[in-house]
């Protein structure tokens, strides 16, 4: 399989994540740019990554102008035939704003912009990003000023009842906490995927967590989960 990795203005993850991709886990990475519209080259069995950053400098929603982008429309259309997509962070919320996942992203509980390690559980053992992660939950850093994910009581019902959620945030020993929510979200999700789940959203970034100068791996079980189950 082979990644494609989008560049919006305002991108700020994207060359981490054409890195990662490249050079810790030996992927083939092709550069997408958010003016372009053509994936022709790309099979469903591929995966197009939106990176995380401040697209269009997230003056207004973050990522609700991202979404009509001419890039977004060929990606909405690859989704839309099976195509896999995943978005971190802005990408995430890109991906909310162009109606490809359900909810919304806003501002975090305390109004500020969070930095930090967090823990994720992992909630999926049938969709390809978290199937392998199985055992300890792991570390993965968050960096986002609207990352509480919302959704209304019948969607959070339509995502526990078709296991949509991915990863929520624990605590060190697994256990789903209110202290270990960086953000306030809603059941603490920190990752969900649509009903087909070909498409994935999460807030924190595995991209920063792939190798040992970073002094984290475990962002690489994440993306070999992802390779391993295509
Ligand atoms: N790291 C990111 O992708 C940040 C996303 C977005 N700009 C936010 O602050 O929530």
């Amino acid at each position: 399989m082979k990644f494609g990795v989008v560049t919006f203005p305002g991108s700020n993850c994207d060359h981490d994540m054409i890195d990662a991709l490249r050079n810790d886990l030996g992927q083939e990475v092709i550069e997408l740019w958010h003016k372009d519209k053509d994936l022709s080259m790309f099979s469903t069995e591929d995966c197009i990554v939106l990176p995380g950053g401040f697209s269009y400098g997230d003056y207004l929603r973050c990522g609700a102008i991202a979404r009509f982008s001419p890039m977004m429309q060929s990606v909405i259309e690859f989704a839309n035939k099976g195509g896999r997509v995943i978005g971190i962070c802005n990408g995430f919320q890109i991906l909310v704003e162009a109606g490809l996942l359900p909810g919304a992203l806003l501002r975090n509980e305390n109004q500020q912009f969070v930095c930090k390690n967090v823990y994720l559980k992992s909630e999926n053992t049938v969709a390809s990003l978290t199937k392998d992660i199985t055992g300890r939950p792991l570390m993965i850093p968050v960096a986002h000023g609207e990352g509480r994910y919302y959704a209304d009581k019948g969607t959070l019902e339509g995502l526990q009842a078709n296991n949509q959620i991915l990863f929520r945030y624990c605590d060190e020993f697994g256990n789903v906490v209110e202290e270990a929510n960086p953000n306030g979200a809603t059941l603490s999700i920190a990752g969900i995927c649509n009903r087909e789940r070909n498409v994935f959203g999460m807030m924190p970034h595995p991209e920063r967590a792939t190798r040992e100068i970073l002094g984290n791996t475990d962002g690489q079980l994440i993306f070999q989960s992802l390779i391993n189950n295509n």
